[in-house]
């Protein structure tokens, strides 16, 4: 199927229904039905005739965009639901499934196959008259950062739960990204088709593991395989999938309110959750407490519903309290709803705070959030337009690479589908083409003017603007990349594929931050480092598939870390002569042990030191400093908790930045031998869910692994282990535990913290790392 937009583009409709002015201008009508005057049929196909003009499908009001993440641990159904919104809004024509490998979002080939997702999509849709650009994020831990860089463009949140499970380990660490981010977000009970499924268990299981208040609107209707639908809690109206035996799309659903025909116990379910909902919001919400106190104190029942919703809407805009919805995505219940819950409920982009995004005014100001590598296009990147209008064919100022790139085209991200548009405004998500230096977590601005603009309004405002050359700038916090726990080496099949595999690695790398390469020093070969096994196994398939290289991957090794054990002083000079000229520098540090959970080394310099340096030697020995951290005198493993005071630097006149750094090096590691080494180890806070009858086995099998078992948890008729184990007893878990287990367990593995080795451990890791066993 064609369509022609009015660019007189030409779309291949690989799974499009609509083009692009059906998409978002569908409008969902209601139409009664014979017999009921309050039944209610929904149709949920676009109404064609409907057509705004092209700016407003373009360019919505900013009060009518949502930008939504969907974020859960790995398999909860963030995709199956994604799947259904695109469905349901009538951007696909059938419903992809990620059992069969055919979904929108995941359209990585690797996702496919493995059902995963792994790179967060971008997906514009409309719903009701709303753009909603939803990034369906990736639950595996190994891929977090992919979270990260999504939530920090993102105006809300919904956290999809599998709901016979509650909370699970990937949900906390992505709740407390998104609450580091301060993100309003609904809570989506799916899987309730599943005869374990439970409202109270998973109500309690954000109470107490998310530390959230949750507020629940519905309730379900039957239980497990008869889950039919849910009750509106706001409305009364009861929501029903008439769904015949051999399934349905679920498009058609019934709405109409609770009568006294209903069920006694649903009624008084019902009756008495609407009470404690209106209880719980007045008690997190002033204005309707008022409200409920002066006009409803003695009938609840009266309180309006469009009063309620809009209190419920202030507690989650406040974040003092998170909606709960219910539904089956793979059964097609309950995601209509919760469509219109992310619209009522989560926050447009003008009711967000965006600290410094005010100094630019009307100015361009956008957050780079995302890169993808497109072998015609170059790279594609992602754009959240904070302040100003984007339009193509026009210059943008890179505030953090100090360029100026031209970016050729605009285009609304659809999956895998792009649809070009003349310009795109605040509020919006946009993927540009052309941008080829930008990397996530780049400011693009309209000019250097425009920045220095901002920068100076900042300044006379508030004393905000970094320095960056001569310029103040202001930029847009990017995302932290947290560092690679695991390496190996990565090679061509031969020395005439060097050069393709490393354009192929500097792609991927400007793709994904948290995949690091370097060249080992000693012997020249290029080092892969990544967030996990799969991580790492998912980068090699990438540039098998995706640049035609067979490479060869080393054995997979573990990113250890050093730091000293004591405190010690060194003194060293360097006196060399090169041409003309003498360089003599002495110096004099101390280091010592600091917490180490503190992370990073850092450096100080006495009073007098630091008073008779110039701030270029400065440099130059903060340099020397941070050199000698990236290689500790073990093993050659960055440092980590040791702390260095430079107690004095004495030169000759005309010695140079250069000599005084590698003479402070030089001193560093002298004394840092004399401090004494120690070996600190990644080690992984473990969760495993498994069948009562595995738990035996997989407790001896964590023994022998160093684990340490922190608690045993019984959720339904399974067991939840949580344990601590070092990471470089985890290679290959994922298959002994299935073998363990027969394939009845789940687990996720995530760094806990760097601890050190004990004497006997980190002997043998010294002897084998000399190749002595
Ligand atoms: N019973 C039941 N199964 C579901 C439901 N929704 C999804 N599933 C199944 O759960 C599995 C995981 O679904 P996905 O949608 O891939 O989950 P995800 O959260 O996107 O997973 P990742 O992308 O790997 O993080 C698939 O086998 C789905 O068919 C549901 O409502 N009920």
């Amino acid at each position: 199927m064609f369509a022609i937009n009015s660019f007189g583009l030409c779309l291949a409709q690989h799974k499009c229904l609509c083009t692009v002015f059906d998409i978002t201008l569908s409008k969902h009508s209601a139409i009664s039905v014979t017999g009921s005057i309050t039944s209610l049929l929904y149709f949920m196909f676009p109404v064609i005739d409907d057509v705004k003009s092209l700016r407003a499908v373009v360019n919505p009001d900013v009060s009518k965009i949502r930008n939504i993440g969907i974020m859960a641990h790995i398999d909860a159904g963030k995709t199956t639901t994604t799947e259904r919104m695109l469905y349901y809004s009538g951007y696909t024509r059938a419903l992809g499934d990620v059992d069969d490998g055919d979904t929108v979002t995941d359209f990585m080939a690797q996702e496919r196959e493995r059902g995963i997702t792994i790179q967060s999509a971008a997906v514009t849709f409309d719903w009701k008259s709303h753009r909603i650009n939803l990034i369906d994020t990736p639950g595996h831990v190994d891929f977090t950062l992919e979270v990260e860089r999504a939530l920090r463009v993102l105006d809300g949140a919904v956290a999809v739960f599998d709901a016979s499970a509650g909370v699970e380990a990937q949900t906390l660490t992505v709740w407390r990204q998104a609450e580091k981010h301060h993100i309003p977000c609904l809570c989506f009970l799916n899987k309730m088709d599943k005869p374990a499924a439970s409202l109270s268990f998973s109500m309690e299981s954000i109470r107490q593991k998310l530390k959230a208040n949750p507020v629940l609107l519905q309730i379900p209707v039957g239980r497990g395989r008869d889950f039919t639908g849910v009750v509106d809690l706001i409305t009364s109206q009861k929501l029903i999938w008439k769904l015949s035996s051999a399934g349905g799309d679920g498009r058609l659903f019934e709405s109409a309110p609770l009568n006294q025909s209903d069920e006694p116990d649903l009624l008084q379910e019902v009756s008495e959750a609407r009470t404690a909902l209106i209880e719980q919001v007045a008690d997190l919400d002033d204005e309707f407490a008022e409200l409920l106190l002066t006009d409803f104190s003695d009938n609840f029942d009266a309180v309006p519903s469009v009063k309620l919703q809009e209190a419920v809407r202030r507690v989650t805009l406040a974040r003092k309290g998170v909606p709960v919805f219910c539904g089956s995505s793979l059964k097609n219940k309950g995601v209509q709803p919760l469509l219109d819950a992310i619209i009522s409920y989560l926050p447009a982009p003008n009711e967000r705070h965006h600290d410094l995004v005010r100094w630019y005014k009307d100015d361009l100001c956008a957050l780079a959030f995302k890169v993808l590598h497109d072998k015609q296009r170059g790279p594609l990147v992602f754009l959240r337009i904070y302040s100003g209008t984007l339009k193509p064919q026009t210059a943008v100022h890179n505030i953090n690479r100090n360029s100026i790139e031209r970016m050729s085209r605009l285009l609304v991200p659809f999956a895998d589908q792009h649809v070009e548009i003349p310009s795109m405004a605040a509020g919006n998500i946009a993927l540009t083409v052309g941008l080829k230096q930008t990397v996530t977590g780049d400011t693009i601005v309209s000019s250097k003017a425009s920045a220095a603009a901002a920068a100076r309004r900042a300044h006379t405002d508030s004393g905000v603007g970094k320095k960056h050359g001569e310029h103040a700038t202001v930029v847009l916090s990017g995302v932290e990349v947290p560092d690679p726990v695991f390496f190996c080496t990565i090679e061509p099949p031969t020395m005439a594929k060097q050069a393709d595999l490393e354009n192929a690695l500097n792609c991927l790398q400007r793709e994904d931050p948290s995949l690091k390469v370097r060249v080992d020093p000693d012997s020249g070969q290029t080092i892969l480092c990544g967030m996990g096994e799969l991580h790492i196994e998912i980068i090699h398939d990438r540039i098998r598939r995706e640049y035609g290289i067979e490479t060869h991957l080393g054995p997979l090794q573990v990113a250890y870390r050093e730091t000293v054990l004591h405190k010690a002083t060194a003194t060293d000079t360097l006196d060399r002569t090169f041409g003309e000229r003498r360089h003599v520098v002495t110096v004099e540090l101390e280091v010592r042990p600091v917490d180490m959970t503190a992370g990073l080394c850092d450096v100080a310099f006495t009073e007098e030191a630091g008073g008779q340096l110039s701030q270029e030697m400065k440099e130059a020995v903060e340099n020397g400093m941070h050199s000698s951290y990236l290689q500790g005198p073990l093993l050659g493993y960055p440092l980590q908790g040791v702390t260095t005071l430079i107690q004095s630097v004495h030169m000759e006149p005309g010695t140079s930045p250069a000599m005084v750094s590698a003479c402070v090096s030089r001193c560093m590691l002298k004394a840092l031998r004399l401090a004494g080494g120690q070996v600190l180890e990644p080690v992984m806070s473990l969760e495993v869910t498994v069948g009562e009858g595995y738990l035996g086995s997989v407790l001896g099998d964590l023994a022998q692994r160093r684990g340490t078992v922190r608690d045993i948890q019984s959720r339904h008729d399974d067991k939840v282990l949580l344990a601590t184990v070092p990471l470089a007893e985890m290679m290959g878990y994922s298959t002994v535990l299935r073998t363990l287990t027969s394939g009845n367990a789940t687990f996720s593995l995530e760094l806990d913290m760097y601890e050190a080795m004990n004497v006997h451990d980190q002997n043998i890791l010294l002897k084998r790392m000399a190749g002595l066993l």
